[in-house]
């Protein structure tokens, strides 16, 4: 909403630009606890609750945990969906998808300083979002390709992440089968934070596929560097 809570996302990337978000069918043998832990000790610094098959009591006792968690980072966790949840455990914001409640009503039951994400799926979502830059601090650019956690999602692809870098008046993260063979083109249509999900929730070590991950980014930025 502010310059403040904009400014307090987006330094949370400064290390590494990628937006973690659980999964627990992914790493089906872990807790989520693990998986956060992973990310937070990997250098992940923005974490988002993302657990659709689980009921709201358990919701509500793992966000509390997480919450504690990622304070002793210094990582900001938000919430997907659940603007009550997100109330409950004090998490730093939430992520809204399009069917869900307006962004100026959550912005209203999260007040000023809580962080707001809002998927976008086409141009025209990209510039009503615009049109919230005073509501909501980042928005959600995908899917950049087609992918088995979303199978009913068709691809926007990287024109639309091009578009974002060029059109976007709020920070974007580009999210939607992005893994180690496909980050580097999202990276060269513009894009600065990613989200992965099913690839980094299932490596075998995070921190080797954060690494891996960031290879492509170190590349683009010797290229850009040395030219
Ligand atoms: C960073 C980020 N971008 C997009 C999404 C998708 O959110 P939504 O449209 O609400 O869909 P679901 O995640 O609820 O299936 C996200 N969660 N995070
Ligand atoms: C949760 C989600 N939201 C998307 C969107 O475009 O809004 S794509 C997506 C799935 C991301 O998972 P993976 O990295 O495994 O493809
Ligand atoms: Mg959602």
């Amino acid at each position: 909403m502010s310059t403040h809570t904009k400014h307090k996302f987006l330094e949370a990337f400064q290390h590494v630009p990628i937006y973690g978000i659980t999964s627990k069918k992914d790493a089906p043998h872990r807790t989520v606890y693990d998986i956060v832990r992973d990310m937070l000790e990997s250098g992940i610094r923005v974490v988002q609750y993302r657990e659709k098959e689980t009921t709201g009591l358990e919701r509500y006792k793992e966000c509390l945990t997480l919450r504690k968690l990622t304070y002793d980072y210094g990582a900001l966790l938000l919430i997907d969906d659940f603007v009550d949840l997100a109330l409950a455990v004090k998490a730093d914001g939430v992520h809204i998808g399009q069917d869900d409640l307006p962004p100026e009503q959550v912005r209203k039951l999260l007040g000023p300083k809580a962080i707001i994400g809002l998927s976008t799926h086409s141009i025209e979502q990209l510039e009503r979002a615009n049109a919230l830059v005073d509501c909501i601090d980042y928005i959600g650019v995908g899917p950049v390709f087609t992918t088995k956690t979303k199978p009913n999602a068709s691809a926007v692809g990287l024109e639309y992440v091009q578009y974002a870098r060029q059109h976007s008046q709020l920070p974007f993260v580009a999210i939607g089968g992005i893994k180690t063979n496909t980050i580097q083109s999202v990276f060269d249509a513009g894009a600065s934070i990613v989200c992965v999900v099913s690839e980094l929730v299932s490596a075998r070590s995070m921190e080797d596929k954060i690494h891996e991950l960031m290879e492509s980014k170190h590349k683009l930025m010797e290229h850009t560097f040395y030219e």
